[in-house]
């Protein structure tokens, strides 16, 4: 017998999986017993590049949730509501679900994961972070022996895009971003991706993964790319980094009872792995003990890489639905209730990049040299090379201090006479 598949959507992601499944010669052989069953759509009267029979679109996706014969609901449809409504009754009326949704995930995983467990169903989320890249299943199961230190990414696909372009082409951020969204990398509302927040949905899953405790979405501290500007890509350039969007997750405490959980742009050294990570693709560097150093690279968006690990989702629920045992497979469910505890940002140890536009006065370097000194901030280079009208730009990059302390320094820098501005404020990893 077939394992019957109701998908909800059929935009980027949906497209990619239809076309994947209605494709199986040369895949697993376990794909040509997945039948295509239902598939929910807002509009009927769109213009589709993969061939379904009338009975199989609709646009009542809750009778899709409701259908006894449904095994597996496919949600990648996106958005919070009815997206979140339409998985929790599917996982009641005893379906798996497979989901590329972060958002839903990362605000109501809590209430979605205990609906599955409660119903002894599964909630898999391969596409969810990372696109195309294995990294939610190695997470719960092949690294899960490890103790992990730190989870770092580059996880959002558009962002990555939009900076390498920046970077590389000198293009302007509105024009770059308007190709991601062509190329179906971005999400319906790009603010998502521009300001941070679906890469803070990312990361929140990944600590909840690589840590074993639920996050509350709102301590993820979160900035977006909008503030990085050509000038900074191109200080960092002569410095000797590139400026990504980095997710990281860390444990802040040496006790292990605290985490960092933050997503902002930040100077990354030429030299470091994730440096080289450009375009649409993904980079995910976990550290743990014993395993050291793993990462894991690959496409972050897109049609082709999306459906592949939605459909090795759906793949694996294939399988367990051949097995099924009465007792849930604990490698695949969701395991912990408790939350994380999350450090707040003044506490994260970090360098700094800040650029400065000052009066063209003497003595200037000096005084921003004794304001940071009075808040130990010591500071690695000093770097005086432009000119903006009259206005003379320093660029400093400072060791290791605490965000705290960094923040009173600049506090009082800002108020010295000499000081016009302070453009940008990025952190160095
Ligand atoms: N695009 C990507 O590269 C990636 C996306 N994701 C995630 O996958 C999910 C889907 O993304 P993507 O495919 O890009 O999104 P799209 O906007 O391209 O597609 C959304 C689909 O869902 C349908 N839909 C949306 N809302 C409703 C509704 N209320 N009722 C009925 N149908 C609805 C739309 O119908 P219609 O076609 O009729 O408009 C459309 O087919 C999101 O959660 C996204 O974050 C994850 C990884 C990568
Ligand atoms: N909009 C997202 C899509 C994948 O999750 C991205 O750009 O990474
Ligand atoms: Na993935």
């Amino acid at each position: 017998m077939g394992v019957k598949l109701g998908i909800l959507g059929l935009g980027t992601v949906g497209t990619g999986t239809v076309q994947l499944l209605q494709d199986v010669v040369g895949r697993h052989p376990l794909l040509q017993k997945i039948e295509i069953y239902r598939v929910g759509v807002r509009s009927l009267d769109k213009p589709r590049a993969v061939e379904l029979s009338t009975e199989i679109l609709t646009t009542d996706l809750e009778a899709i949730v409701n259908d006894p014969a449904v095994d597996i609901v496919v949600e990648v449809m996106g958005g919070l509501e009815p997206a979140r409504s339409l998985i929790l009754q599917a996982l009641k009326n005893g379906k798996h679900v497979v989901t590329a949704n972060k958002a839903a995930i990362a605000r109501f995983g809590a209430e979605i994961f205990t609906a599955a467990n409660q119903a002894g169903v599964y909630v898999m989320l391969e596409a969810a972070v990372g696109g195309g890249i294995p990294v939610i299943q190695p997470l719960k199961q092949s690294l899960s022996v490890n103790r992990i230190h730190t989870v770092t990414g580059i996880v959002n696909g558009t962002t990555n895009y939009i900076l390498t372009r920046m970077q590389t082409e000198g293009s302007n951020f509105s024009d770059v971003l308007a190709d991601a969204q062509r190329l179906g990398y971005a999400e319906a509302d790009p603010t998502a991706d521009v300001d941070g927040l679906d890469a803070a949905d990312k990361i929140a899953i990944l600590a909840s993964l690589g840590f074993g405790g639920r996050i509350h979405l709102e301590d993820v501290y979160c900035e977006g790319i909008r503030q990085v500007s050509k000038t900074d890509i191109a200080y960092a350039e002569k410095l000797g980094f590139v400026i990504k969007l980095l997710a990281i997750a860390k444990r802040h405490t040496s006790d292990n009872s605290q985490l960092s959980v933050r997503v902002h742009p930040t100077l990354v050294s030429k030299a470091h792995p994730l440096a080289s990570i450009n375009g649409v693709y993904n980079a995910i560097l976990v550290e743990g003990e014993p395993i050291g150093q793993v990462m894991f690279f690959g496409p972050g968006a897109g049609a082709g890489a999306t459906a592949s690990a939605v459909s090795s989702d759906i793949l694996n629920l294939a399988a367990t639905l051949k097995t099924s045992t009465t007792n849930p497979n604990p490698l695949f469910t969701c395991g912990h209730d408790d939350y994380c505890e999350i450090a707040p940002i003044a506490e994260l140890v970090t360098r700094f990049y800040a650029r400065f536009l000052t009066k063209d006065q003497p003595g200037v370097i000096g005084k921003l040299g004794t304001c940071f000194g009075n808040y130990g901030v010591s500071l690695e280079s000093v770097v005086q090379t432009g000119f903006q009208e009259k206005l003379a730009e320093i660029v400093v990059v400072t060791h290791d201090v605490r965000e705290g302390d960094f923040r009173q320094a600049l506090a009082e820098i800002k108020d010295l006479p000499a000081i016009d501005s302070i453009p940008s404020l990025l952190r160095v990893l």
